[in-house]
C-alpha cells in the first residue's frame, strides 16, 4: 500500500492551517536547509533526486535551478505556475486549497536554493478558495517567521506575492506568464533565452509548477534516494493523477510515478460505468495524444508515455467510453485550442481556425471526401511550426484521434450523420 505524501493533509478538516501543517512535521525542511545546507547543496540534492517538472514537460528541476547564473548584479525570481489551465487537471488546486503551507515551504526552500528573495504565485482567478487559503497561509507563515526578513533568524529574506490570472490558457505557458506578470498582453517569448537565464524583468527566473515545488520539502526531509526509489529511476517520485471522465471513481490519486495506466483506471478508478467499455484514455490533459483501450498497459511516467507516442503532461487522465463519439471529442478539444490561441503565430491562429471548420463539418454529417486528408495536411502545417507548444499539442492530439479512430471519422462522412446519435 502506497503511503501518500503530497496528499497526506488534504482530507483533514483543518489541513490548510499552519497548526495542522506543523503538527505533521511542516516547516522542518526549511529549518533544516537554513541550518545545514548551502544553496548549492540544495540544488545538488534536488538534482540527485531526479525530480522532473510536474507542469507537463518533465524537465529536470535541479538542472533548471543550476542554470541560474551565480552573478549578483540582478535580482533572481521564483515563479510558481499555478495557472492549471489544462482541461482535466485539478491537482494543483487541491494542494493550494487543502495544504497551502506545503507549497509555501516548497517555495521558501526553492528560493533559498536559487538565491531568490521574491516569489510570485501566478494563480488562475477562478481558484477563489485556493487564492483565499494561500493568502491566509502567507499571513500565518509571515507571523511565525517562515517568511519575511531574516527568515528564522538567518540571512535569508523571502517574500511571496500572489498574482491572479484572468482566465486565459496561454498564461500558463511560462514566458506568456512572465509577460502577464510584467503587465503586458500574455504572448509567449522566444526561447532561448530560457527564463532561468533571462526571465522576469530580464532577470534570472525559475518557473516551477505547484506540484513540483510541493515535492521539494519531502526530498529535503526524506532524502534523494527515497524519492528516486519510487517508480522509474529516471522519472521517479510520488505523483498526483487527476482521474475524470467516464469512470466509476473519478478523483485525485497519489500513487507512484510509472503506475500502469490500466491499474490506475481499472483498480483505483473502478473501471468503466456499468454496461460500458473503455474506448480510449487521454493520459495527460487534452494536450496529450489519446491512447486506445488496447494500449492501457503503459507506465504513467514521462518516458514510457513518450515511447508510445503520448505524454504524461499534467497527468489529467480522461477516460472515454464506447458510447462517446471520438469525432465529437476531437472537435471539442480543437475548439478549445482555437479559442485559446493567442494569435501570435500564423500556423496556430489560422491553422486551428481551418481545422475547427472541417471538424465541425464532419461532426455534423456535412463532411466531404478528402476532409481527412485536409485535416492531416493542416496538422502537418501546424506541428513543429508554431511559436509555443499550444499549436503542437493541438496537432498531436488530432493526429492521434485520426490514427486510432479513423473508422469513426470515415463513418461520419459516409453515413452523413453521427453514428452515435
Ligand atoms: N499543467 C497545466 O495546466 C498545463 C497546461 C498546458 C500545457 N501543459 C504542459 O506544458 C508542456 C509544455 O511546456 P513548455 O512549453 O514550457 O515545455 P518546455 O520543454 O519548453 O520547457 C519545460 C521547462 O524546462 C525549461 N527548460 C527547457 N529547456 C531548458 C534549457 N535548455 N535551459 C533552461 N531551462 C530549460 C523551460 O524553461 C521550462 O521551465 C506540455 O507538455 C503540456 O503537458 C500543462
Ligand atoms: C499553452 C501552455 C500552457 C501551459 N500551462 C501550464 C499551467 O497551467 N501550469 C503549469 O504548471 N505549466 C503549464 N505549462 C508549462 C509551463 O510552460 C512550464 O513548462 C512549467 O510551468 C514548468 O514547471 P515545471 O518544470 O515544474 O513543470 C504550459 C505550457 C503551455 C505551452
Ligand atoms: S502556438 Fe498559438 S498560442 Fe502559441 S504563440 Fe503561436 S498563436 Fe500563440
Amino acid at each position: 500500500m502506497f503511503e501518500p505524501v503530497l496528499l497526506k493533509n488534504v482530507d483533514m478538516p483543518d489541513g490548510h492551517l499552519l497548526s495542522t501543517y506543523e503538527a505533521g512535521g511542516g516547516y522542518q525542511a526549511l529549518q533544516k536547509v537554513l541550518r545545514e545546507y548551502t544553496p548549492d547543496e540544495v540544488v545538488d540534492l534536488i538534482k540527485r533526486s531526479n525530480l522532473r517538472g510536474r507542469g507537463g514537460a518533465g524537465f529536470p528541476t535541479g538542472m533548471k535551478w543550476s542554470f541560474v547564473p551565480k552573478r549578483a548584479d540582478r535580482p533572481k525570481y521564483l515563479c510558481c505556475n499555478a495557472d492549471e489551465g489544462e482541461p482535466g487537471t485539478f491537482k494543483d488546486r487541491i494542494i493550494m486549497e487543502r495544504d497551502p503551507h506545503q507549497l509555501i515551504e516548497g517555495l521558501a526552500v526553492s528560493a533559498y536554493a536559487i538565491g531568490a528573495e521574491t516569489a510570485y504565485v501566478y494563480i488562475r482567478g477562478e481558484y477563489v478558495t485556493a487564492i483565499r487559503r494561500l493568502k491566509q497561509a502567507i499571513a500565518e507563515a509571515h507571523e511565525r517567521g517562515f517568511l519575511g526578513t531574516r527568515v528564522l533568524g538567518s540571512d535569508f529574506n523571502f517574500a511571496v506575492h500572489i498574482h491572479c490570472g484572468a482566465g486565459a490558457y496561454i498564461c500558463g505557458e511560462e514566458t506568456a506568464m512572465l509577460e502577464s506578470l510584467e503587465g503586458k498582453r500574455a504572448q509567449p517569448r522566444l526561447k532561448p533565452p530560457f527564463p532561468a537565464v533571462e526571465g522576469l524583468y530580464a532577470s534570472p527566473t525559475v518557473i516551477n509548477n505547484v506540484e513540483t515545488l510541493a515535492c521539494v520539502p519531502h526530498i529535503v526531509m526524506r532524502g534523494a534516494d527515497w524519492f528516486r526509489g519510487i517508480g522509474p529511476n529516471k522519472s521517479p517520485g510520488p505523483k498526483l493523477y487527476c482521474l475524470s471522465g467516464q469512470v466509476r471513481k473519478p478523483g485525485l490519486y497519489e500513487l507512484p510515478m510509472g503506475i500502469p495506466l490500466r491499474e490506475l483506471v481499472e483498480n483505483h478508478g473502478g473501471g468503466p460505468l456499468p454496461g460500458r467499455k473503455i474506448k480510449a484514455v487521454i493520459p495527460g490533459g487534452v494536450s496529450a495524444p489519446v491512447i486506445a483501450a488496447s494500449g492501457l498497459d503503459v507506465g504513467m511516467d514521462f518516458d514510457s508515455l513518450a515511447a508510445v507516442g503520448s505524454m504524461l503532461g499534467s497527468a489529467g487522465v480522461i477516460v472515454i467510453d464506447d458510447q462517446t463519439c471520438m469525432v465529437k471529442v476531437a472537435t471539442r478539444i480543437i475548439e478549445f485550442f482555437h479559442h485559446e490561441s493567442c494569435g501570435k503565430c500564423t500556423p496556430c491562429r489560422e491553422g486551428l481556425n481551418w481545422v475547427v471548420k472541417v471538424l465541425r463539418r464532419v461532426e455534423s454529417g456535412q463532411g466531404e471526401p478528402g476532409d481527412l486528408e485536409q485535416l492531416q495536411a493542416l496538422c502537418k502545417g501546424i506541428f513543429g511550426n508554431t511559436f509555443c507548444a499550444l499549436g503542437d499539442g493541438a496537432a498531436m492530439g488530432l493526429r492521434a484521434a485520426l490514427k486510432h479512430f479513423e473508422d469513426e471519422f470515415v463513418a461520419h462522412i459516409e453515413e452523413r450523420r453521427c453514428p452515435f446519435h
